[in-house]
């Protein structure tokens, strides 16, 4: 019998019917597969959670937005130290189990990333992007050395130079009345700073004093998209290929992170015609120079491809991160009675002429401003909660708020850990709403390290931050030159706690009003 004469006999009404009726008997066999029979059934969670991706859709893309993340603290409370968040993603809420989800690579461990995680940006040929373990260390080996603490170093007077550029834009504000937005200026700093590191070349954002044009609502944008890519991951290459029309009417907002993406693959292009020289090793070293110079790099880890995949990880994670970070700074500086006074009076006296900033060591050694940024990194946290998928069985075996548990999670199997929660642990960081540096500080002032193991800021292990010495060089170089200039001499203009304190996993904090902090300079 023919299809035309099937169709005659039962008509289209029986055969939707009869469709629709396999499909839901499908949906109901693999909810009740992935409750009952999937190799996470034993962990606990909600049922929902554990039968379909759509309640990570409803929380994280429609109808609400990022606010998936904002669901774990009470399901911990109600499930344990470890639930189930979707069919095949764990959470742990334990920061006693740090070292078992984000293992080094020292200890032999393998990490990989989980795709689901990756489909938000599909940065496949960048270290950030290489969910394997091995292809990851390979591709990072590459990177290192730029990042260590000694090229950091090396580039120094450079990151003094642009700070000393936006300083004297901030100036000019001076007994103008006329608020200054802080965030915008360590936007175009960072960008600057990591383009000529980067290239040799930079837009020259931080060129004028308004701080406009600025990559801030370009990612703001952008990362707006990344939960929609994870759940329906074919659309990202659609969005990259399509005009920024498109993108203007889908999302607005985006077609400005399309833009800032093409103008790096242009620039990755003019590298590779030698439209721009980042070989000229009497000039001073770039990193992507430097990779092609290379004789111990393989051949293929210089393909255009994969320097693209490089630039874009590099300039994405090197810009707003660490300018958040900043701008979250001088907010909490501005609004915790005394902090402003503490700080400044430990920078006036390491850094006496303001022509001649101290080294980064020297700054580095300053207890105070190294409490005020590790507090403030403990809300400018990246606020996601990066999975890691193990190689090996991770055996939970602990007590977790009066009850002992033992869970084993099985092999490859994406488990991550919000920063956000470790650090709003009450337990690891008491009063934790409180911006309170001197937490990171013994009884005579000191700097201990006792809260290091519970700082994931720049998460931990292989796969931590590889911008970490060169974020940290930035933002101790920035934020003493800012506080040694204007001090005393400031103050918030209209900015509240809704602009630092995040209500959405966006990657990056996502704020209620995104307006920045601003400032007024007297
Ligand atoms: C305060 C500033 C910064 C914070 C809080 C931060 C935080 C992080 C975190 C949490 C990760 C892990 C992401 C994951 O697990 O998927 C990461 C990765 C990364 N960061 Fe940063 N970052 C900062 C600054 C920078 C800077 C200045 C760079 C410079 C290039 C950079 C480059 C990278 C790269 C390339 C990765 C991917 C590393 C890999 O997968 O091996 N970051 N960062």
């Amino acid at each position: 019998m023919g299809s035309s004469s099937l169709l005659q006999d039962v008509g289209y009404p029986v055969l939707i019917s009869g469709l629709l009726f396999l499909s839901s008997l499908y949906v109901a066999g693999l909810a009740i597969y992935r409750v009952y029979f999937h190799p996470l059934s034993h962990i606990p969670g909600p049922r929902l959670t554990a039968a379909t991706h759509w309640f990570g859709f409803y929380w994280d893309v429609f109808p609400c937005t990022g606010e998936y993340m904002n669901q774990f603290e009470r399901y911990h409370a109600k499930y344990g130290p470890i639930i189930r968040i979707g069919p095949d993603e764990l959470h742990c809420n334990d920061p006693g189990f740090i070292d078992q989800i984000y293992a080094g690579s020292g200890s032999g461990k393998k990490r990989d990333k989980s795709s689901f995680y990756l489909n938000g940006v599909q940065l496949h040929k960048s270290c950030f992007g290489s969910a394997p373990h091995d292809l990851h260390r390979s591709r990072r080996a590459v990177l290192n050395p730029f990042f260590s603490k000694a090229s950091v170093t090396r580039i120094e007077p450079m990151i003094q130079s642009f700070c000393e550029k936006i300083n004297t834009h901030i100036e000019s504000y001076a007994g103008t009345n006329e608020p200054c937005n802080v965030t915008h200026a360590f936007v175009c700093l960072t960008t600057d700073i990591i383009s000529q590191y980067a290239f040799g070349f930079h837009h020259n954002y931080t060129g004028t004093r308004s701080f406009t044009p600025n990559l801030s609502p370009a990612f703001v944008a952008g990362e707006g998209t990344i939960h929609l890519f994870q759940h329906i991951p074919f659309l990202l290459p659609l969005f990259e290929a399509g005009p920024e029309w498109v993108a203007k009417i889908a999302a607005p907002g985006t077609e400005e992170y399309l833009k800032y993406q093409r103008e790096i693959y242009r620039t990755v292009d003019d590298v590779f015609t030698e439209k721009i020289d980042t070989k000229d090793t009497k000039k001073q070293k770039t990193i992507f120079g430097e990779v092609l110079n290379a004789k111990n790099v393989p051949e293929e880890e210089k393909s255009v491809e994969r320097l693209k995949g490089s630039a874009r990880e590099v300039i994405g994670a090197g810009t707003v991160t660490t300018a958040n970070a900043l701008s979250y700074a001088v907010y909490y500086i501005l609004a915790t009675s005394g902090v402003m006074t503490k700080l400044h009076t430990e920078i006036l006296t390491a850094f006496p002429s303001l022509s001649s900033p101290p080294s980064l060591a020297l700054l580095e050694s300053l207890p105070y401003l190294s409490a005020v940024l590790h507090e403030t990194l403990r809300f400018s946290t990246v606020c996601t909660r990066l999975p890691r998928v193990a190689h090996e069985t991770l055996h939970y075996r602990s007590t977790f708020q009066g009850k002992h548990y033992d869970i084993a999670i099985p092999p490859r199997t994406a488990i991550g850990m919000s920063a956000q929660l470790v650090h709003s642990n009450p337990e690891i960081f008491p009063e934790p709403e409180r911006f309170w540096p001197e937490r990171w500080l013994d009884g005579e002032g000191k700097r201990h390290k006792e809260l290091e193991p519970y700082f994931l800021a720049f998460s931990k292990g292989g796969r931590q931050c590889l911008g970490i010495n060169l974020a940290w060089g930035e933002l101790h170089i920035a934020l003493a030159m800012f506080v040694r200039r204007f001090g005393t001499r400031i103050e918030l203009f209209e900015t509240g706690p809704g602009e630092v304190t995040y209500k959405y996993d966006l990657f990056e904090p996502g704020t209620e009003t995104y307006n920045g902090v601003r400032i007024l300079v007297n």
